[in-house]
């Protein structure tokens, strides 16, 4: 491992031990109460358990995996302290989430032969879209990659304006139109445009209007279709961004989303500011896309290549 590497690594870890920080604070005391005056994991710590979990937004199916397999061990132990709950929760999540084989990436990449590689990024208003394009955006130029921007999310014009703030902040440029024009036109000018220039990503940002699921569905059709004019095979990636700090109402989100389109990767954001970091682990036990990208901090910087073991080993820590 380079030099740099290792600083980097360190740096990644940092960060996100960092951002975990609230969900795993909340977690712990919570543990410490679900194991009070008990030495052994018996049945009463299993009960306490499966509420912690469920209660740090783990999801309940995931959560019954989990006990499920805890109990088995406690079968075949005999006697499990509760001293060790920690370190066996971390080894058996790490084993349930590894039976899916995504999460698995180090670092920001794109595959090779798809160029331009078009990333189509779809989820409602606020959750952080636009702040994940700008990330994502800067970890690509850092490559050397050349960066485009589409903003295709022209409901509102505080998103092209956003959008706009992002190409300045990376020095990237950005196809847009007025607010209100035809999405897929800018779709189109974004592709077009890349293509002219040689890009080696392209980011199109849409909108995501849940109130009318036939209205979503038509217009990301109509997006993707009218992309596949000027590249065949766009978009490379439909990535779903949604926001760990709503808990639950992410998984909502991504059962809706998944409805619509098809979605082949997911992004969560904000896990920083959250104690419901938990989320992560369902979501990526129960949705067949992997989980991608996390948002662990505002800054430019705190977007993180989502490695499930990493996240796991931080998490239980
Ligand atoms: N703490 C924290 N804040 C984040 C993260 N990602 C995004 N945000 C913040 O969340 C807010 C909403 O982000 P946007 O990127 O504007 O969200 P959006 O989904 O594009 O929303 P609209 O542009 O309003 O459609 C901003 O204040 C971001 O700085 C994150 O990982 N951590």
């Amino acid at each position: 491992m380079s030099f740099f590497k290792k600083i980097f690594s360190k740096d990644k870890k940092e960060t996100l031990d960092k951002g975990l920080e609230k969900s795993k604070t909340s977690f712990f005391e919570k543990m410490s109460k679900a194991v009070a005056g008990k030495s052994k994991v018996d049945d009463d710590v299993l009960d306490n358990l499966e509420e912690v979990l469920v209660t740090s937004d783990v999801g309940v199916k995931t959560t019954l995996k989990v006990i499920e397999r805890i109990e088995a061990r406690v079968a075949k132990d005999k006697y499990l302290g509760t001293d060790e709950l920690n370190k066996i929760l971390r080894e058996e999540i790490a084993g349930l989430l590894s039976e899916t084989n995504t999460g698995n990436a180090t670092e920001f990449e794109v595959p090779e032969g798809t160029k331009p590689h078009v990333i189509m990024v779809v989820g409602v208003n606020g959750v952080g879209k636009t702040t994940t394009i700008g990330k994502l955006a800067y970890q690509f130029k850092k490559q050397g990659k050349k960066v485009v921007l589409g903003a295709a999310d022209t409901f509102r014009a505080a998103a092209i304006d956003q959008l706009q703030v992002w190409a300045d902040r990376v020095d990237i440029p950005i196809v847009k139109q007025q607010m209100g024009s035809d999405p897929a036109s800018v779709a189109f000018d974004a592709l077009e445009s890349g293509v002219n220039q040689g890009a080696d990503v392209i980011i199109i940002d849409t909108a995501g209007r849940l109130h009318n699921k036939v209205n979503l569905m038509n217009e990301l059709t109509k997006v993707k279709r009218v992309m596949q004019k000027v590249v065949g095979d766009a978009p490379h990636d439909v990535l779903l961004v949604l926001d760990g700090s709503t808990g639950q109402n992410a998984f909502e989100q991504a059962k809706q989303f998944t409805a619509a389109t098809e979605v082949t990767s997911l992004a969560v954001t904000k896990l920083d500011g959250t104690a419901k970091g938990g989320v992560v682990i369902g979501i990526s036990d129960q949705f067949q896309i992997p989980v991608k990208y996390i948002g662990v901090g505002e800054g430019i910087e705190d977007l993180q290549v989502f490695n499930k073991i990493e996240f796991v080993d931080s998490f239980f820590k």
